[in-house]
């Protein structure tokens, strides 16, 4: 594991993780920044839409922060399409709706850069409207296989889950034509009831950057290090290994071998 700030950490499997810690939000949000002026300044040399999958809970804030700070040349809204890697199933404007979090930070005029998530009264329906929207955009060059999402930006619960998918509750069911999205209806982490992309889509992924702060994270960054495959945020490593995670020093106590600054650090800071 690869630490910034000057830490070399262990490799793991042969695969490096990109680790940046940040002592504060500010730091965070210029990490994202950063993360995201290097992978927009090569995917702008590619063709096609650039796709960006965003998580719920606390990232919508450090994100749109990072995005909407980027350079101006390299925000080609024509391009940039950004998607939602799980939502809840309730309306656009409920409190609990990921999408209507986004909303609410983005300006009117670029709203148009979201793919909607059509909110269907049954939540199965609402998967396989979710996935036809998504394949507008991202139809992969054979059918019946998984997409390469360009960017995908994962939280992870406590309890080691990541998007809407839960330890123990990882087989979800197959019932779009594609298998891109998937339901839980009994989530742990309310609303019970969500859509998500699916694991294989996950791991398809050209790059898969975790954010993940507070002390209650540290096991589950424990656990991606260790490769520990009974946690779904440890599972969800991209097959190319394009793995970055950006923590708070909280966090990152659980990486080994880092020598934690828990004394001084700062409390959590509230993403
Ligand atoms: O819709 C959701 O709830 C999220 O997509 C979920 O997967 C989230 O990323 C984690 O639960 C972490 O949430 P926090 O960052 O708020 O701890």
């Amino acid at each position: 594991m690869c630490l910034s700030n000057g830490y070399e950490g262990d490799v793991i499997d042969n695969m490096k993780t990109e680790v940046k810690v940040s002592a504060d939000e500010e730091e965070l949000v210029a990490q994202l920044r950063n993360y995201l002026t290097e992978k927009l300044t090569y995917l702008l040399e590619q063709n096609g839409t650039i796709s960006i999958g965003v998580s719920g809970g606390s990232m919508p804030k450090v994100f749109s922060e990072a995005l909407l700070s980027v350079a101006p040349e390299l925000l080609n809204w024509k391009r940039i399409r950004i998607f939602m890697v799980d939502e809840r199933h309730v309306p656009r404007d409920h409190e609990d709706s990921n999408l209507g979090a986004y909303l609410q930070l983005f300006p009117q005029e670029l709203h148009h850069v979201f793919i909607p998530v059509p909110i269907s009264k049954q939540v199965v329906h609402t998967a396989q409207a979710y996935e036809i929207n998504l394949r507008k955009y991202l139809l992969p060059e054979q059918l019946n296989t998984y997409p390469r999402f360009d960017i995908l930006f994962l939280g992870a619960g406590p309890d080691g889950h990541t998007a809407s998918i839960f330890p123990g509750k990882e087989q979800l069911e197959k019932i779009t034509d594609l298998n891109w999205v998937s339901v839980i209806t009994d989530s742990p982490k309310p609303p019970p009831s969500r859509v998500t992309i699916t694991m294989p889509c996950i791991l398809n992924a050209k790059n898969v950057a975790f954010i993940l702060t507070g002390a209650n994270k540290r096991d589950v960054v424990r656990a991606i290090h260790e490769g520990d495959k009974s946690i779904p945020a440890a599972q969800a490593r991209p097959m190319n290994n394009k793995l970055t995670l950006f923590l708070d020093e909280h966090a990152a106590a659980g990486v080994p071998n880092r020598e934690s600054s828990e004394s001084e650090s700062p409390p959590p800071f509230d993403t």
